[in-house]
């Protein structure tokens, strides 16, 4: 029988699973599954190419760990595939020396965990995910694809702060994140495109944005850690240093009670007291709601700004992600800022979520390009599995 690959996409508030089979090197999609802890928090919705559906309930609903559990054991329990002889996880966080995806041996892992206080919705999930799926599947090559690894080729004042050289040489840097959906993305392009002046705004429930010259990533939004930039679901975005001292002086808070606040009671839930949940907070008439969403869109348009004056001008502008994919009004008023730049768009095609939403007039192109990150890892990850055969 065939063999089969999984891929493991653990984000903020979800994962995602992709089960491959191999035709040779080549990743063939089988089923696609996703659990939402804000969406349906005890189960995992899982559907086949030919669009079969099955519900997986959890032992531990809003679990992350005991949905990689369910994931796993539906794997071990089916024989329409063959074995399982990869499993490809994202792992958020690679530091300095990651500029590729990697065997995750022992030591790896080792080193992996360390950075784990960098991206705590992350990392610790992603690296759960790898021990449950080594425990499961002995057997299976296990690899990493890292979300900071796209960005590596960023040039040097892009990737430091203004703090003291040895603080950059221990590694306090703007590594960026989103970098599997960038990577995807960007690939997706036509190269006519890929090739100029482009940046690509992944907004999900994490949100950043990356400017790209000629297919390289040569700036992003998120720095240091998976807080900076853009406002999130929950996340605060860029936020003035001299916030943190006030809340450690005047409000005697320690870095555990910041990190809760900064990544976890922030962003859209924060400032609408309300919810993270972009449908929820486009269909409100909440004053709250509509701030936040005033913050968002003035923060993306901000961004849009310094990239394009750091980019010497602006081919394509790209969305993506869960927002970015499915959100007119939020794409439609982000544009509307550009008119400047020469950017406008076709309402009934951006309406629609077409691929291209730009009108023919538009000198910039902006374009919907759903992301695959799953895809991403697979092609990584049956890379290296034909590389250790
Ligand atoms: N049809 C839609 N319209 C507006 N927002 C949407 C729609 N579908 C999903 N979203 C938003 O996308 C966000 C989740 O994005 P996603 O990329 O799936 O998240 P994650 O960062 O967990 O991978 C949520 O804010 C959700 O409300
Ligand atoms: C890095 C990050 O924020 O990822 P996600 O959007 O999946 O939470
Ligand atoms: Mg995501």
């Amino acid at each position: 029988m065939t063999q089969a690959l999984l891929t493991l996409n653990a984000g903020s508030s979800s994962l995602k699973f992709s089960l491959f089979t191999l035709d040779g090197d080549n990743p063939q999609r089988r089923y696609t599954g996703a659990f939402d802890r804000g969406g349906a928090p005890g189960e995992v919705a899982i559907t086949s190419v030919d669009d079969e559906r099955t519900v997986l309930s959890l032992e531990t609903p809003g679990e992350l760990a005991s949905a990689f559990a369910a994931v796993l054991d539906w794997c071990e329990s089916r024989d329409d595939f063959g074995e399982i002889a990869a499993v490809g996880h994202r792992v958020v966080h690679g530091g300095m020396n990651h500029t590729a995806p990697v065997v995750l041996s022992d030591d790896v892992i080792a080193s992996l965990a360390k950075l784990g206080p960098l991206a705590p919705l992350h990392q610790p999930h992603n690296l759960e995910g790898v021990a449950q799926a080594q425990a499961a599947f002995p057997g299976a090559l296990q690899v990493g694809c890292f979300d900071t690894a796209f960005h590596r080729t960023h040039p040097f004042v892009n990737d430091t702060f203004a703090l003291p050289h040895r603080f950059y040489a221990e590694g306090v840097r703007r590594y960026g994140f989103h970098g599997l959906s960038y990577d995807y993305v960007s690939g997706a392009l036509d190269p006519s495109v890929r090739d100029g002046r482009v940046i690509i705004a992944h907004l999900g429930n994490g949100a950043s944005m990356c400017a790209l010259k000629g297919g390289k990533s040569v700036g992003s939004t998120m720095g240091f850690s998976a807080l900076d930039g853009l406002p999130m679901g929950t996340r605060c975005g860029q936020i003035d240093p001299g916030v943190l001292l006030y809340l450690m002086q005047e409000h005697s808070m320690d870095a555990d009670a910041i990190s809760n606040l900064l990544y976890k009671e922030s962003g859209l839930k924060g400032m609408s007291c309300l919810t993270n949940d972009m449908r929820v907070l486009l269909a409100s008439d909440d004053p709250r709601a509509k701030e936040a969403l005033d913050y968002f869109v003035f923060r993306i348009q901000r961004e849009i700004g310094g990239m394009t004056a750091v980019l010497g001008g602006l081919d394509a502008l790209v969305f993506t992600g869960g927002i970015g994919e499915n959100a007119a009004p939020i794409r439609e008023r982000v544009c509307a800022g550009f008119d400047w730049l020469g950017i406008a768009l076709d309402d009934v095609a951006n309406t629609a979520s077409k691929p291209e939403v730009s009108a023919s007039v538009s000198s910039v192109k902006v374009l919907v390009v759903p992301t695959d990150e799953e895809g991403k890892i697979a092609r990584y990850t049956a890379d290296l599995l034909s590389l250790s055969a």
